[in-house]
This record gives C-alpha cells, structure tokens and sequence, in this order.
C-alpha cells in the first residue's frame, strides 16, 4: 500500500512531467540557466579557495598587494558573477514565462470545455466552482514551476559541490553527505505535514469564490430582502475557516523553517570543526577549508528550492485533480456528422421523449427529478405551436430539448427526420436558434450584443432590432448601435434586454425559432407586435413558443398543453378551450390578468414612453398571473 505522501509525491511529479510537455522550450532553457546558476555556484567557491590560495595567501605573506593581484582577484571574480547572473536572468525568466503560459493553457482549457459540456454537466456544478477551477486551481497547478528550475539547478549543485568536498578532503565529504541528506528528510518530512493543510486550504478557497460568487449574484435579492447579515455572516464564516487553515499551514511551515536552516548552518560548523583538525594535522590548507565552509553556506539557501518544490507538490496535486475533473469530464453529448438541411422550413418531432434532471445531495448521492415523461410532438414547417402550461411543467425543459441542450434520457428529437443526436458539433445552431428565458448581455455594444461577433452589417442589424421591437429604443440611445450596454447589461431595462436577444435569434435567419418565454417583460401590445413581425419577417420559419398570453396563444396555429411533464392535449385553441379543463383554468387566468393590465393601463396613461411597455426588473408576467390565479 502506497502512503498519502507517497502518492502525493507520485502525483505530484506526473503533473510536473505534464508541466514540462507543455512548455518543453521554454522549461529547457529555465533549466539550463539553472544549471549555470548552480554550477557557477560551486565555481564561485572553487574560485574563492583558488584566490585566497594563489593571491590573497602569498599577498598576506608578503605583505604587499600588487595591481596585477589586485586584476587578478577583480577579473576572476567578476566573470564568475557575471556568468552566474546570466544563469539567474535566464532561470527566472524562461521559469516565469513557462508558469505563466501554462496557466494561460489551462484557463483556456478549462474554459474551453466549460462551452463543450453539455448544460445537464453545468446544472450539476455551480458556478462559484467554475470560476475556482479556471482561476484558483490552475494557479495552484503550476506555481510549482517558478522553484522548480531552480531545485533542479540545486540538484547539479550539490553533485558538484560533494565532487569539489570529495576531491579537497573525503572527510569533510562526509560531513557534506551526512548534512545533505538530512536536509533532504527534513523536507520530505515538510511535505509530508504540509500536504493535508494545503488540500484544506485549497478546498476552502473555493469554498469562499463560491459563497462570494453567489452573494454578488444575490446581491438585489439579498438587499431588497433585507439578507445583508445574513450573508456577511456566510463569508465570513468561510472566510474565517480559509484564514484558520492559512494559519495552520503558516504554523507548520515555520515549525520546520528553522530545522532547515539550521541544518546547512549546523554543516558549516562540522566543516570548520573538522577542517581545523584537518588543517592542523596538515593534511589540508586553509583555503580548502574557507572552499568548503563557503560551499556550504551559499548552499544553504539554494537547497531549500527543494523544499519549496516539495511544499508546493500538494498544492499541485489538489488543483490539478479539480482541473482535470472538469477536462476529463465526458458529459454525455457525443456528435454525429449528419447537417440539417438548410434553406428551407425545418419540421420538428419530438418522440416520446423523457428526461430527468439529476439533483445531487449534500451526501453525493444522485436522484432524479423527472421534467418530461412520453412527450411526443410534430411541428409542420413553418407552423407555429404554443407551448402552454402551468409553472413547472417542463416547457423550457422542452425547449433546451430542442435545441440539443440536453439529450433525452429516452426518445428522440427530430429535426427534418434526422435525430438531433446524429448532427454534428454545431450543427443545430446553424439551423436552430434559442430565445431563453433569461436573457444574457455581454459587457459590449448593442451591435456586439446582436451579431455576437458574425459579420453581419448595420442595415441587417436594424432589420433585426425593428423585428424585434426594439429599433426605436434603440435608435434614442445615446449612441445608437455603439451604446455600451453595460455588465449584463446593466443600462437596460428588464424588456430593452429581451428585445436585443431576441434580435439577436432573428438575425440568424433560423429555420426553426424557439421562443422560451422570451418576451415576459415587455407589454402586451409590444409582445403580439413583436409575433406578428415575427410571422411577416420569417413566413418561412417554424416557430415554438412558451407562451403565457391568450394573445400569443392566439397567434399559433397549434397549441399544446403540458402538465406534469406530459402533453396531456394539443390542437387548436379553440379545442382545446373545448375540451381540457386544466388549459382553460389557466388561459382563464392569463386573460383576466391581461384584462387587469389594460384596466391599469388606461388609469395611468402618462408614464414615459420608453418604460410603459416593460415590465419592471425581476418581475414576469408570471408572477402577476399566479397572484391572479391565487
Ligand atoms: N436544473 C434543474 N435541476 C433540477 N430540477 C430542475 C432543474 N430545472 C428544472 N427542474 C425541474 O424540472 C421541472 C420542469 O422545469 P421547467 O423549468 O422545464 O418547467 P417550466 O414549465 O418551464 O416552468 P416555468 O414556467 O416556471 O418556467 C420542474 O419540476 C423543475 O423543478
């Protein structure tokens, strides 16, 4: 059986030889400066004891110093701390560099997989930990490279500095193979205490980007609800327990920092102890003993680099296997090479189709919430079909569905008879395209925000935006198209935001167009606007709408009604009105929330212009219905 530091030690070196792999150049040339570093570190002793030998000695006995000695000494030691400084740049520049674009290769990395993995993979981690993988873990993956080059320089330093003791004196040889190993034990012995502390503090430190991501996430709720304590006292017991487990890594390393200290220094003193006897005895000059003392306390410090390593090693492990549990991570979306026609109406069959989330205990254990049980649906082309149901009843499920968000854990959608499945990577979103419930605002310009970086020109982005409602609020921005909207877009009101994801879907000229709610906060008039263009603009597109309004219910050929997950009818409204009892209970509800809203609407006629057609920030339509439902 391997022990935790063991492995930890296994571990941790499979990471470095990951590290090296990555940036074999740039670690090379770091290593090679280290190596110079290390070697002229030994020459620099070699040299002390060959000047006080051949200068300074017979210089003393003399009496008298000539300029040549005086050259001699300066020009000698001059090259040596020349050449060193040179081994020192290069280490620690092509070290920095090789840390620092291994860090640049991760992030990217993990970002990277965040967009492949599918969204089942992302309901299962928050995002507080998201943002702990890409940043925290892979600093602390690679900080093990900026001692590294230099402990491997050491390591070419202490061959040569035992060579350099076994060619003066194999006595004083042995004082440096007893010392050296020691200070290797006592590292070990480091490593071995630290590991378990730093694994904590790494834990905690994800533990506080989580709490702290989810705080600023909550920050309307948390003020406006009046949670403020509350959620201090949350940080600042995570907080508190990073602090505490700092603390104790702090504790243990100054525990052991004098050990090893102490150890060269102890060295230095056997060194003097022994050469002294040795030079008495004359089997050895004073220089060689000056060589050797020197020897040991320049390496005194160097070798701790080795320490360092060692120290850093579980760090490395703990953010790597968090790293690695994202990059490994499979999902279960695999792709197809099958393309959906293109230029045409897209038919879509949903076919008996299940799925259930799958929610994670505190325990870790794994149970499931069923969304959609037997839904099967046909969409002709070009149709458009509401989607209608109570809260909860799986319609964005439904709607993430059809867009491959997420596969069926049974059953199939179909996208012109070919199974979403089969598509390949991409595939879908040439011909499909999303509105979601909650709409997302890059930090960048209204154009940016529209095209999302495809070359579409202004004149497509206006027809877009005039589609969508929104050309004219738009258009009275203080810089129109070049607006900055803001950190999620921030200067935007609740349906200012939805109008421009909602352009967003139209300049990609969609086959199939799916609308998850996507218009709750704007009013009514602006909505069954917003539909109607819709119709006129793309005749050609299929259209599946979550809708909550009779109006919008009003404007789809098909209905269909979900609840519990289950389509329990569809057909037109009127039949439906007809026939299914839960459909007209809460079609009932939405009109007489909508005959509330023009009620209130013609009392207060004189608000501005630009607010009377949105709702307010976190408030939908929803919300309003089921107060009405109440
Ligand atoms: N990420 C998730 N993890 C676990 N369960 C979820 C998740 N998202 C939704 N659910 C559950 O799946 C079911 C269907 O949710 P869904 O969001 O599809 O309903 P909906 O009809 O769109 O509701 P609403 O009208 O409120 O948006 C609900 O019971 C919900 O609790």
């Amino acid at each position: 059986m391997t022990s935790p530091a063991t492995s930890t030690l296994r571990e941790g070196l499979s990471v470095i030889a990951r590290g090296i792999k990555g940036q074999p150049r740039w670690f090379s040339l770091a290593v090679l400066g280290s190596v110079i570093y290390g070697v002229m570190t030994g020459m620099t002793a070699w040299t002390i004891g060959w000047v006080v030998e051949h200068e300074i000695s017979p210089a003393i006995a003399a009496g008298t110093v000539t300029p040549q000695q005086l050259w001699t000494i300066g020009g000698v030691m001059a090259i040596v701390v020349l050449v060193t400084v040179i081994g020192v740049i290069g280490r620690r520049l092509a070290g920095g560099v090789a840390m620092f674009n291994l860090g640049a290769m991760y992030r990217q990395k993990v970002t990277r997989q965040y967009l492949r993995l599918p969204l089942s993979w992302h309901h299962r981690h928050p995002s507080g930990q998201l943002l702990s993988n890409a940043n925290a873990d892979v600093e602390a993956t690679w900080n093990v490279f900026a001692p590294l080059p230099m402990a491997l320089g050491v390591v070419v330093m202490l061959a040569f500095g035992i060579v350099q003791m076994m060619f003066i004196d194999p006595w004083l040889a042995v004082v440096g193979l007893t010392v050296f190993p020691m200070l290797f034990l006592a590292n070990v012995a480091f490593q071995r205490a630290m590991s378990p502390k730093v694994t904590l503090a790494q834990q905690l430190r994800a533990d506080v980007s989580e709490v702290a991501h989810e705080s600023f996430e909550a920050a309307l709720i948390v003020k406006s609800l009046g949670r403020e304590d509350h959620e201090a006292e949350r940080f600042r017991e995570v907080t508190h327990a990073l602090r505490d487990a700092n603390i104790e890594v702090g504790r243990t390393r100054g525990r052991f920092d004098p050990a090893i200290e102490a150890i060269p220094t102890i060295g230095t003193l056997a060194v003097l102890f022994v050469g002294t006897l040795r030079v008495s005895s004359g089997y050895l000059t004073a220089g060689q003993v000056v060589q050797v003392a020197y020897l040991f306390s320049i390496l005194a410090f160097p070798v701790r680099a080795l320490g360092w390593v060692l120290a850093e090693l579980p760090r490395a492990v703990v953010g790597w296997k968090r790293v690695s549990a994202v990059l490994e991570a499979e999902g279960s979306m695999t792709y197809g090479d099958r393309s959906l026609p293109h230029g045409r109406s897209s038919r879509l069959q949903a076919e008996q189709l299940a799925y259930a989330y799958e929610i994670e205990s505190e325990s870790g254990e794994i149970d499931h919430n069923p969304a959609l049980v037997d839904v099967t649906l046909d969409v002709a082309p070009g149709a458009t079909v509401a989607v209608v149901g109570p809260t909860g009843s799986g319609k964005s499920t439904l709607a993430n569905l059809m867009m491959r968000l997420v596969d069926p854990d049974t059953g199939a959608v179909l996208v012109d008879g070919i199974d979403l499945r089969e598509v390949r990577r991409g595939g879908v979103s040439e011909v499909a395209a999303l509105v979601a419930q909650q709409t997302f605002m890059f930090d960048d310009s209204v154009r940016g925000n529209v095209t999302l970086g495809a070359p579409h020109d202004d004149e497509a982005v206006w027809r877009a935006l005039n589609v969508a409602q929104g050309a004219g609020f738009v258009d009275r921005l203080p810089e129109a198209l070049d607006t900055h909207v803001g950190e999620r877009g921030a200067s935007l009101s609740g349906g200012q935001r939805q109008r421009i994801a909602l352009a967003r879907a139209i300049i990609r000229e969609p086959q199939l167009l799916i609308l998850d709610d996507a218009t709750s906060a704007v009013d009514p008039s602006v909505e069954q606007a917003i539909l109607s263009r819709l119709r006129e603009a793309s005749s050609g597109t299929t259209v599946v709408v979550v809708a909550y309004r009779m109006a919008t219910i009003l404007l789809a050929d098909e209905v269909v009604y979900l609840e519990g997950g289950r389509v329990l009818d569809h057909g037109t409204h009127a039949e439906l009105l007809e026939r299914c009892a839960g459909y007209e209970r809460l079609v009932t509800a939405y009109a007489r929330e909508a005959a509330e809203r023009a009620a209130l609407a013609s009392e207060d006629d004189d608000i501005g212009a630009d607010f009377d057609d949105d709702y307010t920030e976190g408030e939908t339509r929803r919300d309003r219905v089921e107060e009405v439902s109440r």
